[in-house]
Parts: C-alpha cells; structure tokens; sequence
C-alpha cells in the first residue's frame, strides 16, 4: 500500500528518536511491498525559533491530510522562560485539539528481559499488562480561564479543571470498547473525594459501564492509584482518566518497564487519523548525544501501521522484531547498555530482516 506519513520530529532528542523510527519503517516497508512517503514539518521549538509560533498552519494542515503523523517530543531549556509567550508545548496542546485526538492510548508492557531494568522487585511485576486511555483535549490543559495577573501587588494565576459529560463519556465508552478485547477490567480514576469534575466523571463512568454488563468497572482514587501501580501494577487491564492524572500516572507506570523510553503512545479522536508519540519528552539531559532510547517511538510506529494503516501484520512483525531485539541483549544507557540510538534502530532491523 502506499501511504502519506508526516514526520514531526521536534525538539531534542525527538529529532533522533524519529530519524530512527523512520529508517525502520522503511524497513518494514521493503520487507512487505509497501511504499511509505514522509514530509517533514517544524513542531515546538524549532517552529518557534523558524517561525515565531509552536505550530503553523502548514504543519496542522499538512497532519490533516496525512495519512498518519509520528511526533519525537518537544520543548526545552531554550524555550523554557516562564514569561515567555508562546511555548513548545503549546503546539503539541494545538495538534491534539486541532486534529480531535481526545483519547491518548499508552500501554504498559513489560519485557521479561528487562525486569532487572525497573528498580521494582520481580515478584512485583509478574504479569503486568496495563492499558492506559488518558482523556486528552480536556481538563486543565485546557479549561478557561487560564491567567496570570496582579491584583492588590500580589501575583496570581489561574488554571481550570472542566469537563462536559460528552468529553468524558466518549473517552470511556472507548476504554469499556478495548476492555472487551482485554481482561475486561476498567480502572476509572479520578479524585472524586475533592474535585467536583471528578464527582462529574465518576457519574458518567458509571453510566457508561451500565452499558458494558460483561466489563467489570471500578473506581479508584487518584492518589492511592498511584501506590497501587507501584505495589500491584498486574491488578490493573485498562485505566482510564483524565488529561493530566493520565500524564502523571504514566510517567510513573513507566517506571515498570525498566525505562521512559521504551513506552509508546496513540493519541486517536474519531476514525483512523492519529498522532503517535513516545510518552516521553526532549530529555535536554542527553539530546545530540546519540543516547536516546528509540524503541518507544519505534512501538508508537507499530501502533501507527495498525491503527491508521490497518497494517495489522506488518505491526505485529515489528513488534516482534522489538522483542527479539532486546531478548538478543540489545540495551540504550538508559537501561545499563552500551548501544547508541542507532545501534538500536540497526538491532530491530536486523530482527526484520531474520
Ligand atoms: N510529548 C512531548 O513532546 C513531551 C513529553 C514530556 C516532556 N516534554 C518536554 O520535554 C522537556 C524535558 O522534560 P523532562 O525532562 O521533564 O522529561 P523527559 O521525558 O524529556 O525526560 C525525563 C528523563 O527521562 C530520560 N529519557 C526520556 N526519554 C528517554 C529516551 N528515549 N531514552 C533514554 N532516556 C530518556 C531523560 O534523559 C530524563 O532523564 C520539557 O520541555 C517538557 O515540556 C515533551
Ligand atoms: C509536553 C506536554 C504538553 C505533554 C503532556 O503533558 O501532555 C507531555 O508531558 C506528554 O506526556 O505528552
Ligand atoms: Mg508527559
């Protein structure tokens, strides 16, 4: 098949992360006849420092008319002065509400391999298999109003956490529809002991698991959900939560699997358009050094060639070729190895290819 593909690289080591996942998208396409075209387009910093803003016009109109767009990351100290007026960030925030990507899919799966990798106990990570659907046009990222000002020469700053029934409801519905394929659990969670949207998304939760009577549904608290993940992650299937506990909760399940960088992501609206992102981000720390982890945007990739290209197979091979990768001793610094971010990408071709 052929396919229109926009490369988003970003920011820091984005940029290295998605040259290498671009590479290996090529080759999974020698390997199954398909022919995979890229454009390039400036998100974040580098569109900031190009052009003045974080995301133009041509590169939302560009994603618009992809078939799909793989992102690196974005941001960074250059960028990171808190009177600046236009962000990095922001262009990631505009890319998910321009396209309607309200659902960010990012699973937490573990390689047998790497569980000396998480500073967790072994026993504690038997069988963990997590699918987090973290809600991701809503919430305080982007409520109104959102200000600073001063008033009586004392600064002050205002962010809002709102939700409608419909943002919540179909971010749920989705999680109770991949339960159905799952261990047909559905963690919801949220603070519904203290935030009123919460109260809101605990009643919509429940409306919508009355419709799902095969899906189990239970509520947990933010907070303790955080403990739980650490003390018994394999208790969880799918998780589903709002925007920023979503953000929160994943860098920690992270943790899991031995390293931020091995974790990949779909942020999905409506139809088969998606934006797929490692869940993490610039990593200033190590940019330009050739150190970066790029397998979580090589299994964001994956994602992309099953859920936009319906590349079920193809998908599958490279998944397996990740595996067998790492099952063969292939390690990044950040999970005690030597290999470069190319060494890496060069290790699951080699699994392709056999
Ligand atoms: N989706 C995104 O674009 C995204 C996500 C998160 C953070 N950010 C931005 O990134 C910048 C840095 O944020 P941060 O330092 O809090 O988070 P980060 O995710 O960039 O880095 C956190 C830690 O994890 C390490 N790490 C991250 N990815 C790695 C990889 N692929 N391989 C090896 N190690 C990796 C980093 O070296 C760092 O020590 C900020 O400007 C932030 O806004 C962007
Ligand atoms: C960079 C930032 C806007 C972003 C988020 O909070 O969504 C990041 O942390 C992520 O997890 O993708
Ligand atoms: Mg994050």
């Amino acid at each position: 098949m052929k396919a229109n593909i926009v490369l988003l690289p970003g920011d820091g080591i984005g940029v290295e992360v998605v040259a290498e996942t671009r590479a290996t998208l090529d080759a999974v396409a020698a390997q199954f006849g398909h022919s995979f075209s890229y454009s390039e387009h400036l998100i974040g910093g580098c569109a900031i420092d190009a052009t003045g803003t974080a995301l133009t016009q041509e590169t939302l109109d560009a994603c618009r008319a992809a078939d799909a767009v793989l992102l690196g990351a974005v941001g960074g100290p250059k960028w990171d002065n808190p009177s600046a007026s236009v962000r990095p960030e922001q262009g990631l925030l505009a890319l998910r509400q321009g396209l309607g990507l309200y659902a960010n899919l990012r699973p937490i799966r573990l390689f047998p391999e790497l569980i000396q990798a998480s500073p967790l106990k072994a026993e504690r990570l038997a069988d963990v298999d997590i699918l987090v659907v973290r809600e991701l046009t809503g919430g305080l990222y982007f409520g109104k109003p959102r200000l600073r000002e001063e008033v009586n020469g004392r600064r002050r700053a205002v962010d809002t956490l709102e939700y409608t029934d419909e943002e919540i409801q179909r971010v749920v519905e989705l999680a109770f529809r991949l339960a159905a394929s799952r261990r047909r659990l559905v963690t919801s969670v949220d603070k519904a002991n203290v935030l009123e949207s919460s109260r809101l998304w605990r009643t919509v939760a429940t409306e919508v698991a009355a419709r799902h009577p095969e899906i189990r549904i239970e509520h947990q608290l933010v907070d303790s959900c955080a403990m739980r993940l650490i003390t018994s992650a394999a208790a969880f299937d799918v998780i589903v939560t709002e925007n920023m506990f979503g953000d929160i909760l994943t860098d920690e399940a992270a943790v899991l699997a031995g390293s931020l960088g091995l974790c990949p992501s779909a942020s999905l609206g409506d139809g088969t358009r998606g934006v797929y992102e490692p869940i993490h981000g610039s990593a200033p720390d190590i940019a330009g050094k050739g150190l970066a982890n790029p397998i979580g945007t090589i299994l964001s990739a994956a994602m992309l060639l099953r859920h936009s290209l319906r590349l079920d197979k193809e998908a599958a091979v490279l998944e397996r070729a990740v595996a067998q990768a790492i099952a063969g001793g292939a390690r990044t610094a950040d999970l005690g190895g030597k290999l470069s971010t190319q060494g890496m990408g060069e290790a699951v071709r080699a699994k392709l290819a056999g």
